[in-house]
C-alpha cells in the first residue's frame, strides 16, 4: 500500500514537513485467542520542529506507537517512514544504524553510566559510533540547558533534574532528526519535571529540534504543540496548543465514556474545541542554570 505524504493524518504537518510518518500502522502481539492487538491501522504525522504529546489511557499502545516509530519494534503491518526512508522493512544492521544516527532518546530512567562524568555520558552515544560533535551545537545544548557547570559531575553528584538535563543533552549531542521520550518527567518531582519539559520545549523552539513524548501527565502534555490522543490503538483525537486542564478534560471524556469503542468522529463532536489562549508558557519555572 503506497499513500501520498500530503493525505490527511493527525498531526499532519504544515510548512516544516514531516519528520515521521505511519499509515496503516498496526501491532499485534501474539496469536490466537491471546493476541492483542496494540495498534490498529494507525495513520499519523509527526510535523517536524515541533513538540507532539501522545496521550491515552493505560494500554491504549502509547508506547508502542513510539517504538514502532523509532525502528524499535517490528510491525505487524502498515508502513513508517523517518523523513523519507521507509524504515518497514530495513534490516537490523540498518535499522540500528538509522536510530544511532537519525534518532534520540530519552527514557524514564536515564540511563546514565554511573563512572561517566556529565560530559562523558553527553558524548557516549556518538563515542561509541566512532561519530565527533559538532563543538559549537554542543556548546549550545550545554549552554540551552544550563548544564556548564555540571560538566565534570558524576551522575551521583547531581539531582535527579540535572541528571534528567544530561539525558536531554545526550539525546540532542548528535542533532538527531526526531527525539523520542517517553515519561521523561515521569521519575521526577513536580519542579524537575518542570525544567526538563522547559528544556524540551526549548530545544524545540530554539534549537529546532522535534520531540515526540509520550506521557500520562496533562500537565506535561500542555507544553506540547499538539496532542495526540490514543485509545484501544487507534489515534481517536488530537489538539493544537493544550491546555493542561483541556487535555485533561478530554481525558476525561474518553474514560467516561469508553472512547475506545467511539468512532473518532463522534469523540471529536463532542469534544471541547481547544483554548485559544492555551500557548505554552517555555519553561518560565524551568529556566536553565537552576540550582537544585
Ligand atoms: N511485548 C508485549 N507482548 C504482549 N503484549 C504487549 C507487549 N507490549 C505491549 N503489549 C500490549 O499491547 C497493548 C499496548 O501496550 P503499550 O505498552 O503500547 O500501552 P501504553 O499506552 O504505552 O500503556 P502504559 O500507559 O500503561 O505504558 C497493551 O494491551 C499491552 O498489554
Amino acid at each position: 500500500m503506497s499513500t501520498p505524504a500530503a493525505e490527511h493524518a493527525p498531526g499532519r504537518a504544515a510548512a516544516g514537513g514531516v519528520a515521521a510518518r505511519a499509515r496503516g500502522l498496526t501491532k499485534a502481539y501474539g496469536s490466537g485467542e491471546t493476541s492483542v492487538l496494540a495498534l490498529d491501522s494507525v495513520d499519523v504525522d509527526i510535523a517536524r520542529g515541533r513538540f507532539t504529546a501522545v496521550m491515552g489511557p493505560s494500554g491504549s499502545g502509547k508506547s508502542t506507537l513510539m517504538h514502532c516509530l523509532a525502528g524499535l519494534d517490528t510491525v505487524s503491518a502498515g508502513q513508517v517512514w523517518l523523513g523519507d526512508t521507509e524504515i518497514t522493512g530495513l534490516k537490523d544492521r540498518e535499522l540500528t544504524r538509522l536510530r544511532r544516527d537519525r534518532i534520540g532518546f530519552m527514557f524514564q530512567s536515564f540511563n546514565l553510566i554511573p563512572t561517566l562524568n556529565a560530559a562523558e555520558n553527553i558524548t557516549l552515544p556518538m563515542d561509541i559510533a566512532g561519530q565527533k560533535p559538532d563543538p559549537k551545537w554542543l556548546d549550545q545544548v550545554i549552554d540551552t540547558l544550563g548544564l556548564r557547570d555540571r560538566l565534570r559531575h558524576r551522575p551521583a553528584q547531581l539531582s535527579g533534574g540535572q541528571q534528567q538535563r544530561v539525558a536531554c543533552a545526550r539525546a540532542l549531542a548528535s542533532r538527531p532528526e526526531l527525539i523520542f521520550a517517553d515519561e521523561p518527567t515521569g521519575n521526577l518531582d513536580s519542579r524537575a519535571g518542570l525544567e526538563v519539559l522547559g528544556f524540551l520545549r526549548e530545544a524545540v523552539d530554539d534549537l529546532g529540534q522535534t520531540v515526540v513524548m509520550v506521557t500520562h501527565d496533562p500537565g506535561a502534555a500542555a507544553h506540547s504543540d499538539l496532542v495526540l490522543f490514543l485509545a484501544d490503538g487507534r489515534i481517536v483525537d488530537e489538539m493544537e496548543r493544550p491546555t493542561a486542564e483541556a487535555v485533561l478534560e478530554r481525558m476525561r471524556l474518553f474514560t467516561t465514556a469508553g472512547a475506545g469503542a467511539m468512532p473518532a468522529a463522534s469523540v471529536e463532536a463532542s469534544a471541547a474545541p481547544p483554548s485559544p489562549g492555551g500557548a505554552v508558557d517555555p519553561g518560565a519555572p524551568g529556566r536553565p542554570g537552576g540550582e537544585d
